[in-house]
């Protein structure tokens, strides 16, 4: 009975005092945080900040009404009345993300949810580790690797129009209506397995697949239009535990985990038998230019710095198909809906097609050679827009590990009255950027920013601000934790572009007109009223007679 009333009475105090450091916490970040007089847009509730409209309302929308109010930064509360810097200045996303290197990290509720869906991987590294998975990784990613596998992403593609062809023979009014997102998908992942491990998934034929069935609306399963508790349970656990707390994450039995959990058990197996093959390869003295080959290298490797672990490895592939298989296949999607949606620009780009293709043959060639993609201007000048116009990852985030001065390209007023040019950030403070509003500022894009229009890419002027690997776009991210896979991606996007505008017309249908874009990580097609059903992005679909 004494015992009991002891230890009662130690886990009351020490319940209070935990209490208190959080109340304290919570009391400091409202009211004395370097941001508080940065204006911003009143929050919805105090408990979730602007989060539930960050990650439910359709993407882009909210942020193109803040930055019509406060310019290109402006200050959103997180959980609890917690300041967050938002912004969409190119000069601030030049700073923290490009050129500041491990001052901005990435924040612990990311590296958590990379850590439970990859493992030990490049997504979830970080400084020293972060710089060893870089190293090892990047060679397999250059511009002569990344061309060396046109072949393997035509293949992908030429077996997907096959199935589709296939299809369309059996279908008899001559058009099919396609679910873009969920095929495509599938072929994007058989390119990875090839181009990455030199391995068939097998993905686009078998549909039972278990590692595609996985992968298949990865995101919208865990990501996708988040419960208000999920939003704050999950901001909690990360500002407010230790990271040695939040990696018990994966027994929380909610949907989205148990999803994340079965995916890094399925892939891992993979990639350990994956592994285990390139090994007895590398004996055989058979070295692959593959990346998984070059990870297989590294890892028998005696050099500290550029040594990964078996557990490594096997993640650095989970990482891959996370971070390359529903990019590309969305990006692809969302480009056959604007060509849907505009029929010239479809037809003017086939025109181009068509036209390298014959010039292809007769210098005795049977493909567009991928030396030939950038001379595409139309082609290119298509891509480049849809992914401004559609940024796969719309908002990029950043926790300060130190104190720093962020620089504004343009000024702010504060709510005091001060003209500022810079802003003082403390050690913890968090910054959002949203790229997708930076692709749409006018005053780069041109004043027509906020319409699709590919024809605004044979005359642009550079901006004065670069920003990332490609075309001063917000895409691919910029600096440390820049896209390793930026040169495969536009490859891969190039090749399946040319080869289903080539093969087959794409028109809307009545599903595609109520499509809304979803925020999950990736920026996801939704059918307004079937949202209960996942991604989905309906074509009709015609066979071109060439
Ligand atoms: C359209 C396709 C793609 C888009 C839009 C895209 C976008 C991005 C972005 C925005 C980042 C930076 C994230 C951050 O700042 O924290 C990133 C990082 C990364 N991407 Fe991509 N990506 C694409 C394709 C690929 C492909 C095909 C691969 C590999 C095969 C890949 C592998 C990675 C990896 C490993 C990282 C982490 C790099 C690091 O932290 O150092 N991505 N990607």
């Amino acid at each position: 009975m004494y015992t009991y009333g002891i230890l009662s009475t130690v886990l009351l105090s020490a319940g209070t005092l935990v209490a208190i450091v959080y109340l304290v916490k919570f009391i400091y970040s409202y009211w004395f945080n370097c941001l508080s007089n940065i204006p911003g847009p009143s929050p919805p509730s105090w408990w979730l900040g602007h989060l539930g409209i960050l990650y439910r309302s359709p993407a882009g929308v909210i942020e193109r009404q803040w930055y019509e109010k406060f310019g290109h930064t402006w200050r959103v509360k997180g959980i609890c009345g917690k300041n967050i810097l938002m912004t969409a200045d190119p000069k601030i996303i030049q700073f923290v993300w490009q050129t500041s290197g491990y001052t901005f990290e990435r924040v612990p509720i990311n590296v958590q949810l990379a850590k439970l869906l990859t493992g030990p991987s490049i997504l979830w590294a970080q400084h020293e580790d972060h710089k060893r998975h870089r190293s090892v990784m990047l060679p397999a990613f250059g511009t002569k690797e990344s061309r060396a596998l046109t072949p393997v992403f035509r293949t992908a593609a030429i077996k997907l129009c096959g199935v589709w062809k296939d299809r369309l023979a059996m279908a008899k009014s001559g058009c099919l209506v396609l679910n873009m997102p969920a095929e495509i998908a599938r072929a994007t992942l058989d390119a990875i397995g090839h181009a990455a491990f030199d391995y068939d998934f097998g993905a686009i034929e078998d549909k039972d697949n278990e590692l595609a069935n996985i992968f298949q609306n990865l995101f919208m399963t865990i990501r996708g239009l988040p419960s208000k508790r999920k939003i704050f349970a999950e901001s909690f656990f990360t500002n407010y535990f230790p990271a040695s707390l939040v990696q018990y994450m994966k027994y929380i039995p909610s949907k989205g985990i148990k999803h994340m959990n079965k995916s890094l058990e399925v892939s891992t197996k993979v990639a350990q038998d994956l592994v285990a093959r390139k090994n007895e390869r590398l004996i055989m003295g058979k070295e692959g230019r593959d990346v998984m080959s070059l990870l297989v290298k590294s890892n028998a490797s005696e050099i500290e710095q550029t040594k990964l672990s078996d557990e490594e490895v096997y993640a650095q592939m989970n990482a891959m198909m996370v971070a390359g298989n529903e990019t590309t296949s969305t990006t692809l999607t969302w480009t056959l809906w604007e060509l849907a949606r505009h029929p010239e620009i479809q037809a003017k780009l086939r025109a181009e097609i068509v036209q390298f293709s014959r010039e292809a043959q007769e210098k005795g060639l049977s493909e567009i050679p991928v030396e030939d993609y950038e001379k595409m201007v139309y082609t290119t000048a298509v891509m480049k827009e849809t992914i401004r116009f559609h940024t796969p990852i719309m908002m990029s985030t950043r926790v300060a590990t130190r104190d720093a001065i962020i620089p504004l390209s343009k000024p702010i007023q504060t709510t005091d009255g001060q003209t500022i040019t810079q802003i003082p950030v403390t050690k913890g403070t968090s910054v959002f950027a949203s790229y997708a509003q930076y692709n749409r500022l006018p005053e780069i894009w041109g004043p027509d920013s906020y319409s699709y229009n590919p024809d605004r890419w044979l005359g642009m002027v550079e901006p004065s601000i670069k920003l990332g690997p490609y075309n001063n776009l917000g895409i691919f991210g910029a600096g440390i934790h820049a896209c390793i896979g930026w040169r495969f991606a536009i490859i891969e996007y190039q090749t399946f572009l040319i080869q289903f505008i080539n093969d087959f017309t794409f028109e809307m249908t009545e599903a595609s007109s109520k499509v809304r874009r979803t925020r999950a990580s990736v920026m996801l097609p939704l059918v307004e009223g079937e949202e209960d059903q996942g991604c989905q992005l309906p074509l009709l679909v015609k066979r071109n007679r060439n």
